[in-house]
C-alpha cells in the first residue's frame, strides 16, 4: 500500500487567499487527515478524486501516477479508480438502492432487472446484507443503511483507493459510535488504501492507522491515533 501526495494550489477568491502545499508519503493503509475547519482537507482528497486540479505536483496510488504537472498526466476522474464518500453520502433520491448501487457501472448495467444483478454489484449487496432493501428509495432506509448503500456503490467500480469526508458528521452521537464500528468493521474486509478526514479524535482512533495533521493549507506532522487521542484534542 503506498500514497504519494504532493499538491500545490493557490486559490484566490475576492478579498482572501488560501495557499495549499501539502506533501504526504505513506505505506500506511488507513490514513486520516484531521485538522481544523479551512485548514485544507477537502481540497487535498478532492485532488486525489480529480476534482481540483493542482497547481504543481504529484498523486500516486500503488505506484499508479493520476497527476504529475512536470510529466503532464492528469488522469480523468472516472478513469481514476477512485471512491469518495462523502459526509450526507450523496444518495440520489429518486433512484432505488440497486439503482444507486449500479450507477458507476458500464451503460446497461446501470438500471438492472430485478433478476439480472450485476456481479460488482451483487458482491457488494452479499457483503453488506442489503439484499432486503434493494427497491427501497434512499428516504425508506436507516442512516447505516444509506451509509452501507454508498460504500457499496463506491466499490462496485473496484477502485484503488477509497476516500471518506467526514463520513458520520451528520450523524448524532448514538448513531454516530454505532456507525463507527460498522465503518471499522467494513475497512478491515477492504484492501485497499482509504484516506479519512475527520475533526473527530474518537473517528481517527477507529478508523485510521496514522494520522497526518493539517492547518492552514500545510501538513503540521503525524502521529499515531493513540498519541492523538491521549493528547485530547
Ligand atoms: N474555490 C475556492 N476559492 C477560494 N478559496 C477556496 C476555494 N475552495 C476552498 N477555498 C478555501 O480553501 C480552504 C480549505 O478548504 P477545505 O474545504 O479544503 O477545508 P477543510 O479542511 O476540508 O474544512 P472543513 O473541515 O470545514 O470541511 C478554506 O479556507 C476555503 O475557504
Amino acid at each position: 500500500m503506498k500514497i504519494e501526495l504532493c499538491i500545490r494550489r493557490r486559490l484566490v477568491s475576492r478579498d482572501r487567499e488560501f495557499a495549499l502545499d501539502v506533501t504526504l508519503d505513506t505505506d500506511t493503509r488507513r490514513v486520516a487527515l484531521f485538522g481544523p475547519s479551512g485548514a485544507g482537507k477537502t481540497l487535498t482528497i478532492q485532488a486525489v478524486a480529480g476534482l481540483m486540479r493542482p497547481d504543481q505536483g504529484r498523486i500516486a496510488i500503488n505506484g499508479r501516477v493520476l497527476f504529475d504537472s512536470e510529466k503532464q498526466i492528469d488522469v480523468a476522474p472516472a478513469a481514476r479508480k477512485v471512491a469518495y464518500l462523502f459526509q450526507d453520502y450523496g444518495l440520489f433520491p429518486h433512484l432505488t438502492v440497486l439503482q444507486n448501487i449500479c450507477f458507476g457501472l458500464k451503460k446497461g448495467w446501470r438500471n438492472p432487472g430485478r433478476r439480472d444483478i450485476p456481479e460488482a454489484a451483487r458482491r457488494w449487496i452479499d457483503t453488506f446484507e442489503l439484499e432486503a432493501i434493494i427497491h427501497s428509495l434512499p428516504a425508506e432506509i436507516s442512516g447505516g443503511q444509506k451509509q452501507r448503500v454508498a460504500l457499496a456503490r463506491a466499490l462496485a467500480v473496484e477502485p484503488d483507493i477509497l476516500l471518506l469526508d467526514e463520513p458520520l458528521a451528520a450523524l448524532h452521537a448514538a448513531l454516530r459510535k454505532k456507525l463507527r464500528m460498522e465503518l471499522a468493521a467494513l475497512q478491515q474486509r477492504l484492501e485497499i488504501p482509504m484516506i479519512v478526514i475527520t475533526h473527530d479524535p474518537a473517528d481517527v482512533l477507529e478508523l485510521a492507522d496514522e494520522v497526518y495533521e493539517i492547518g492552514d493549507g500545510v501538513i503540521t506532522g503525524s502521529a499515531s491515533p493513540r498519541e492523538l487521542f491521549a493528547r485530547g484534542d
